[in-house]
């Protein structure tokens, strides 16, 4: 575009319409790029100016910076909107329960308070941690994932506190801990049910005094971490077998998500198969290929224990073991009829089956709203809670 003090007006309500793109001029070297008018128009429109002929070098260099200094802007303004979309977050899926997991985790991103996730293995907790840690104030400092039930029990303080140089016997070296690691940044207690109680004591003394002390060590180290814990268990159900701690609980359950199951996010499954499977393309360098409409029905009829894991999975399995153009049911692993029905024997088992599937797609389809849920069955709420208590289905 050319600019000059002629339609200076224009130019500039067009160079800041939006935030999301910076703008590099080119300057003829015989204009005169310090006349007021140049001045104020490079000044308030332009991220630089380069004056022609540019070294490409250069000139490289600022579209790099112009680049990164664009994309800061526009996370900081979605993070003042908390407007996060499926893309920043790489959270996929347009479910209503999906659409208001990322709302709420672009309200939880915006403050430090302790986070509690819990959903079924493989079902995206982990993805989730990350996310917040990325949109939030954080996002440049470390984000330190440790998987607690990998830890073998004697070295779990020193593995999460650190230890000073001879603490014990192997100890040759000071080696610095999980949450110190952390510090400035966020650290994810994934799989937090599996910690011993002894170690859920230490864990709750080092949150109360947003201090640790390394094993074999005096000095108390300040900590200024985000911490996010993770289960696949219910805690609540563990605190009152008296296998895991009340205050600790507590502690950890300030503010809480669910990740749903897969097989209650409705058509979020085609849409996460396809990004799959157009990924797994793209990474083992394979011709483009589509899903029979037999792999799709199987895909949403299946349970998805492993969840989006699973899901996965199977996808880079077809995509690797396979060179035919269309995936089949038998290239995922799937069975083409509903393999729950193999082992019903009964009419009243085939019943119960076939009203437990009906009531988890309608919960999905309607966010989980029993009286939206009802009203779609055609019975009432009372009737539906009393079904889903029979079938075992939650709401
Ligand atoms: N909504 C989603 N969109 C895209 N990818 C997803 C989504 N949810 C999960 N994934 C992918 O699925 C895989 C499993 O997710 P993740 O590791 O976060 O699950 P998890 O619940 O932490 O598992 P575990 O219980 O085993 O710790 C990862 O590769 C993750 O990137």
């Amino acid at each position: 575009m050319q600019v000059n003090p002629i339609n200076f007006d224009a130019c500039h309500e067009l160079l800041t319409a939006t935030e999301q793109i910076e703008w590099i001029a080119l300057v003829d070297s015989n204009s005169k790029a310090h006349t007021p008018i140049m001045a104020e128009m490079l000044s308030s429109c332009f991220f630089d100016f380069h004056t022609i002929p540019a070294d490409p070098q250069l000139l490289a260099l600022t579209l790099g910076h112009a680049a990164g200094m664009a994309n800061l802007r526009r996370q900081a303004r979605s993070y003042v909107d908390g407007s996060l979309d499926k893309g920043q977050l790489g959270i996929f899926g347009d479910s209503p329960i999906i659409k208001e997991l990322r709302n709420s985790l672009a309200k939880v991103a915006r403050n430090s308070a302790t986070v509690l996730i819990h959903g079924e293995s493989g079902s995206g907790k982990e993805l989730a941690a990350q996310a917040i840690h990325d949109s939030s104030q954080r996002y440049h400092a470390p984000f330190v994932t440790v998987n607690c039930g990998a830890i073998p029990t004697e070295l779990v303080q020193s593995e999460l506190f650190g230890h000073e140089r001879g603490a014990f016997t192997g100890a040759h070296q000071r080696r610095t801990g999980h949450l110190e690691r952390a510090n400035g940044g966020t650290i994810l207690l994934d799989e937090i049910g599996e910690l011993s109680l002894e170690h859920q004591v230490s864990l709750l003394r080092v949150l109360e005094e947003r201090a640790v002390t390394r094993v074999g060590g005096s000095e108390s180290i300040a900590l200024d971490v985000r911490v996010i814990a993770a289960t696949h268990v219910d805690l609540a159900a563990a605190v009152e077998a008296k296998s895991f701690r009340e205050d600790l609980y507590y502690r950890l359950n300030v503010l809480r998500l669910d990740i749903p199951p897969l097989r209650e996010r409705g058509d979020d499954i085609i849409e996460l198969a396809n990004l799959f499977l157009e990924r797994f393309q793209r990474l083992h360098k394979t011709p483009p290929r589509a899903f029979s409409p037999q792999s799709l029905g199987a895909m949403r009829r299946h349970q998805w224990p492993g969840n989006v894991r699973e899901l996965r999975n199977r996808i880079e399995r077809a995509v690797v073991m396979n060179n035919r153009i269309i995936i089949t049911p038998e290239d995922l692993g799937l069975e083409i009829r509903n393999p729950l029905w193999r082992n019903v024997e009964t009419l009243k088992e085939a019943r119960a089956q076939g009203e437990r599937a009906v009531i988890l797609r309608t919960l999905a389809n309607c966010s989980h709203n029993i009286s939206a849920a009802s009203r779609q069955l055609g019975i009432s709420r009372v009737t539906l809670y009393r079904t889903m208590r029979r079938l075992g289905v939650r709401s």
